[in-house]
């Protein structure tokens, strides 16, 4: 048993006691290990622990003001990696912040890498699905910042996705700048971050998002620019250079490189895509972020007429399409148990930390991974 934190509705937290069963490492990031497993107390659900060891910036900070745990205690949906509960570890002096998150068994990026290809209906109901958690995002003033198949987690047997990883969220009336070209990662970062716009808006998500798509549909990485010149080269290659109302929206100095007629995307595609594909991914990506469709909007789209079929089409699998109608509800109700820590929990939460640390060694492997 270990001593934690829980959400409500509403993003009020309330003490609560953790209880685990076994784990296994089951990803890693550049300063995170997740692990999966079981949890038996106070719910019984298979989750993903997600380890993060603090910077300079985050060292002195409980978890509770830690900005991931803040953000994610804001949002609640089916096709996000929900926040469950949290809690905190020492390593050295150093806090180990720890979310207990909603788990799902694969990462698009590794089944991409496995040689896994989706069928149209497949990826559309997981494009349908990631747009849905965009626009709860949007919803709630929140950017996700780092949409990329290594953040989208699937179960592929019953079709479902959940976007994760929200450790560069922001909140949209941030005075923060987004620093620009450093921001999302290259293959997914829009033009204007490229051109060094520094305003965070929900249309980052969206470009980010049809490039992930993109993937889905076509079984390779759009625009896949070896540095920042060439993805902006590849991306007016078939946009067409930024014309000076673009410029003037985006509040950026004109980009230095050639000058491009647009190509258009359905010739830069060198397959030939589902012809509702084509009219989605010209409504979002447009250089200009104020023109590109907003999530709610693409979810009406008619891209996605089929997953919304009643009775539900079949899969190839042999399953039915997942029921992701509800899915463009954006007030879905957390579920939090509310089982209050019990006195002697601190003991105990002390010798369970010290068996934890012994039998999976996250310490010494936190340290070295440094
Ligand atoms: N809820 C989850 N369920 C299953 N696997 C997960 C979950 N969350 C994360 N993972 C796995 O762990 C990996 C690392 O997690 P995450 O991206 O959140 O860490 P990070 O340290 O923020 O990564 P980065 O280096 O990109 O900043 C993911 O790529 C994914 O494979």
């Amino acid at each position: 048993m270990m001593n934690g934190y829980g959400i409500k509705d509403g993003g009020e937290i309330f003490p609560v006691s953790l209880q685990f069963g076994g784990h296994k490492l089951c990803g890693s990031g550049r300063f995170s290990n997740v692990y999966c497993g079981q949890m038996i107390g106070p719910i019984k659900k298979e989750v993903a622990v997600k380890n993060v060891w603090s910077d300079t910036e985050t060292r002195h900070l409980p978890t509770t003001q830690y900005p991931e745990v803040q953000i994610l205690s804001e949002v609640f949906h089916p096709a996000i990696s929900n926040l469950l509960y949290f809690y905190s570890r020492n390593a050295n002096n150093k806090t180990i912040h720890c979310l207990v998150l909603d788990y799902l068994p694969s990462e698009m990026a590794k089944l991409r890498d496995q040689g896994v290809k989706f069928d149209v209906l497949d990826a559309k109901f997981y494009t349908f699905q990631l747009f849905c958690a965009i626009s709860h995002l949007a919803s709630k003033n929140i950017v996700h910042m780092d949409i990329k198949p290594q953040n989208v987690i699937m179960d592929r047997m019953k079709g479902l996705l959940k976007l994760a990883d929200f450790g560069n969220a922001r909140r949209l009336e941030t005075s923060e700048k987004t620093g620009g070209a450093y921001q999302v990662t290259r293959f997914y970062r829009p033009p204007e971050l490229l051109f060094g716009c520094e305003k965070f808006t929900p249309a980052i998500d969206i470009w980010s998002a049809t490039c992930v798509a993109f993937e889905l549909f076509a079984n390779r990485v759009l625009f896949r620019g070896k540095d920042t010149k060439d993805q902006i080269m590849l991306i007016t290659g078939v946009l067409g250079y930024p014309t000076d109302e673009d410029i003037k929206s985006m509040g950026v100095k004109r980009p230095r490189v050639a000058r491009k007629e647009a190509r258009g995307i359905e010739t830069f595609t060198s397959k030939m895509l589902d012809p509702d594909m084509y009219e989605f991914m010209k409504s979002t990506l447009k250089i200009d972020p104020k023109k590109r469709k907003t999530a709610a909007d693409v979810l009406k789209m008619s891209v996605f007429d089929v997953i919304k079929a009643v009775p539900r089409k079949k899969r190839s699998n042999g399953m039915e399409v997942p029921n992701v109608i509800g899915y463009t509800e954006m007030n879905h109700k957390r579920e939090c148990i509310e089982v209050e820590p019990a006195p002697a929990d601190i003991e105990t939460t002390e010798k369970a930390e010290k068996e934890s640390k012994s039998s999976s060694s996250h310490s010494t492997e936190e340290e070295t991974r440094k």
